[in-house]
């Protein structure tokens, strides 16, 4: 293994796998740390955590131990994959984890890069923007799990971080490899570990993943892995060759969604225009009146392309948090889902599709698959994923997918 990935999440981790399958990288992605190694034609493995919302120190350890597998595999460098919307706390969880990585490795100069700019997420002067709006005005100030409340990168890290954060800002990065790699030498020498980095467009990230050939560890979305198979073809170590994957699976298909962002309350209204639903509201699921089997018959006997959905506007989730407590909703909402997955996938539903990072998390974890093989992409940052011989995949993140993305998914785990 060539590349080691350590994702907060399972939606982000099929997006930085497609984002290395499109490099031309053998990529798979482990569901947890793996206790058998990883197969001989696996290029990149990318390890699936669900870090992303829990408390600092459960974080901290997960990741180490996905570290200590992924050096056990023989990898040359150590990817750590957040959101690009940089979803956390000021209380944590990527800067605690970032310089426990960098600790255990020794790794100096780690860049902190979260843009995404196939998806509108860019970083100029520490500032990150969606699409044309800064991050704390795009919705994700909304967010039920991390609000995200500040647009400026250095500041919000500067709160989860023992050391400083450094900067290398636009006009360096359109300099190029030898100015980026300089000034990270400078942040070095002034003690500020941790560095920012601007990018705006695609070509931005294939520079400063060539700048950052030699790091031990990077940080970000899965944009900053968008130079990073050449630089191992650079350096001789990429074959090109192997294993080939089969989107196509017969059967039938299923849709979750627990987002509550934008883009999937959009996805959602549009769907249910077309195809039969079911809301699941808050106060049905604190009324402990749900039952999974049930929910899951219902999908199994409809045609089209079912939907069971808790996804609700930002007002309908604030009040039912300030009824309920947020934590005890997304549990429940969380179990459910997981619990219904399973019904499904026993009921005979071979295709699923979910929205939501800890949505998708859930319901990957209660299926338990050893590991899962990325496979064509349906939107730009979701691939078709394979869970085993009877299972395909596509976990959407929750601000990913074009209008009516839970039908474009389907049409791809279907395509013969
Ligand atoms: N109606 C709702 N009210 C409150 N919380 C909800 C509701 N529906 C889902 N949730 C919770 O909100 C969180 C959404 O996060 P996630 O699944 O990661 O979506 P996204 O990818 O949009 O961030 C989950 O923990 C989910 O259980
Ligand atoms: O980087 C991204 O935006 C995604 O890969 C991601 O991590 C999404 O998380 P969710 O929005 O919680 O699905």
């Amino acid at each position: 293994m060539l590349l080691g990935v350590i994702g907060d999440d399972f939606t982000g981790s099929s997006d930085v796998g497609n984002m290395l399958v499109k490099g031309g990288m053998h990529t798979v992605q482990y569901v947890g740390i793996p206790n058998v190694p990883a197969d001989p034609w696996v290029e990149a493995g990318v390890i699936a955590l669900k870090s992303r919302s829990i408390p600092v120190q459960a974080a901290i350890e997960q990741s180490l131990a996905a570290l200590t597998w992924l050096q056990d595999q023989g990898c040359q460098q150590i990817l750590f994959k957040y959101c690009s919307t940089f979803d956390s706390t000021p209380q944590g969880n990527i800067g605690p984890v970032t310089e426990a990585l960098a600790k255990a490795l020794s790794a100096q100069g780690v860049v902190i890069c979260p843009a995404f700019p196939a998806t509108g997420r860019s970083i100029y002067q520490g500032h990150l923007f969606v699409k044309d709006t800064l991050l704390n005005e795009s919705g994700m100030e909304n967010h039920p799990l991390t609000p995200m409340s500040d647009p400026d990168l250095r500041r919000w890290l500067r709160h989860q971080t023992n050391g400083d954060v450094g900067h290398i800002a636009y006009e360096t990065v359109a300099k190029g490899v030898d100015a980026i790699r300089q000034r990270m030498n400078d942040e070095i020498t002034l003690g500020r570990n941790l560095v920012v980095a601007d990018a705006i467009l695609d070509d931005d990230l294939h520079v400063l993943g060539h700048a950052l050939a030699d790091r031990k560890l990077l940080t970000g979305g899965s944009g900053i892995a968008l130079g990073l198979p050449d630089n191992f073809r650079r350096n001789g170590s990429l074959s090109g060759s192997g294993k080939t994957w089969t989107p196509q699976q017969d059967g039938k298909t299923a849709i979750l969604s627990g987002s509550c962002s934008n883009a999937t309350r959009e996805q959602v209204s549009r769907h249910i225009a077309r195809h039969p639903s079911r809301e699941i509201t808050a106060q049905a699921i604190m009324s402990d009146t749900l039952n999974a089997a049930d929910l899951a018959n219902w999908a199994k006997a409809q045609d089209g392309l079912p939907l069971i959905y808790s996804s609700a506007d930002p007002k309908a989730v604030r009040t039912a948090q300030d009824q309920y407590g947020g934590d005890e909703l997304a549990h429940r909402f969380e179990t459910l889902f997981g619990q219904i997955a399973r019904a499904l996938v026993a009921d005979g539903v071979t295709r699923l599709i979910t929205a939501g990072g800890e949505t998708s998390g859930a319901v990957v974890e209660a299926l338990d698959p050893d590991q899962l093989e990325i496979g064509p992409e349906i939107a730009p940052g979701v691939p078709a994923i394979r869970a085993h011989a009877d299972l395909v995949l596509a976990l959407k993140s929750g601000n990913f997918g074009g209008p009516d993305f839970f039908e474009d998914a389907n049409a791809i785990l279907c395509k013969t």
